[in-house]
């Protein structure tokens, strides 16, 4: 199976403001999104990279792909509405090609390391489905509309989600084909596709990292200077 990582960028950043997408602001002097590419570019056992980006920013992709010779970059595609969407582009673009595993990676992650790709990538050859999680620290709290407490749900059985998030192609697909059947489908993830739509497939989790973080508010950017100079 050839692993395919799929980087989701097709989003405009509205928690961030400001008129470019997040993913295309610097952190180092280097766009979000090259930081990315790069990380999945250098890692061995990834032959082929997709990247859905908004239709306007298609040439800014591949003006980064030639200016510093990147390799593996196979599609750039038109990101659709909800991340869900653009998560579905990348599922059609391999329709003819299903002997791959798809590994999603948000885009705005951009401090994701070799090793935890190294271990989707062990878990997902096998044939699982994985998802990269962390221990949550909070006590997080389910709430009613009222935004009252209706439950605190046993901290040890809670992590946090991060991405990528892998799947051999047959099984995404086939969820994927289900939600698109049912006409209340939402999803802020790839892996909650999976479950809800084939809830006996198992996923399994890879333990993620406190650097591999989401840059969503402005703030998320200081930390992520941060982040790049200690990993220099
Ligand atoms: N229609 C969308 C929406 C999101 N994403 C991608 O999914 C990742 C995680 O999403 P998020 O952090 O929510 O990004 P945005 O949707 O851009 O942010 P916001 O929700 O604040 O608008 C990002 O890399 C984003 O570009 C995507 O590919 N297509
Ligand atoms: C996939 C994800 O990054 C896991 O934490 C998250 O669900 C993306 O959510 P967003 O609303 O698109 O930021």
């Amino acid at each position: 199976m050839k692993n395919v990582a799929v980087l989701l960028a097709g989003g405009s950043g509205k928690r961030m403001g400001g008129n470019l997408p997040k993913q295309f602001l610097l952190i180092g002097e280097k766009p979000i999104i090259q930081h990315s590419m790069e990380a999945f570019e250098l890692h061995s056992q990834i032959e082929e990279i997709c990247v859905v980006i908004p239709t306007d920013y298609i040439a800014e992709i591949d003006a980064i792909v030639r200016k510093y010779s990147f390799k593996k970059i196979k599609h750039i595609l038109a990101g659709g509405k909800e991340r869900s969407d653009s998560s579905l582009a990348a599922i059609h673009a391999y329709a003819n090609d299903t002997d791959v595993n798809l590994i999603f990676h948000d885009a705005v992650r951009p401090f994701i390391s070799e090793k935890i790709i190294s271990d989707v990538i062990a878990e997902v050859q096998q044939g699982k489905s994985v998802a990269v999680a962390i221990p949550t620290t909070d006590t997080i709290l389910k709430v009613t509309a009222e935004n009252c407490i209706e439950s605190v749900p046993v901290r040890s059985s809670l992590r946090r989600a991060q991405t990528p998030q892998a799947f051999p192609y047959s099984v995404i697909k086939k969820a994927y084909d289900l939600a698109l059947k049912d006409i209340h489908f939402e999803a802020t993830d790839d892996c909650g596709v999976v479950l809800k739509y084939l809830p006996k497939e198992k996923i399994y989790i890879v333990e993620g990292d406190e650097s591999n973080i989401k840059i969503t508010f402005e703030g998320d950017l200081i930390r992520g200077e941060q982040i790049n100079k200690n990993s220099k």
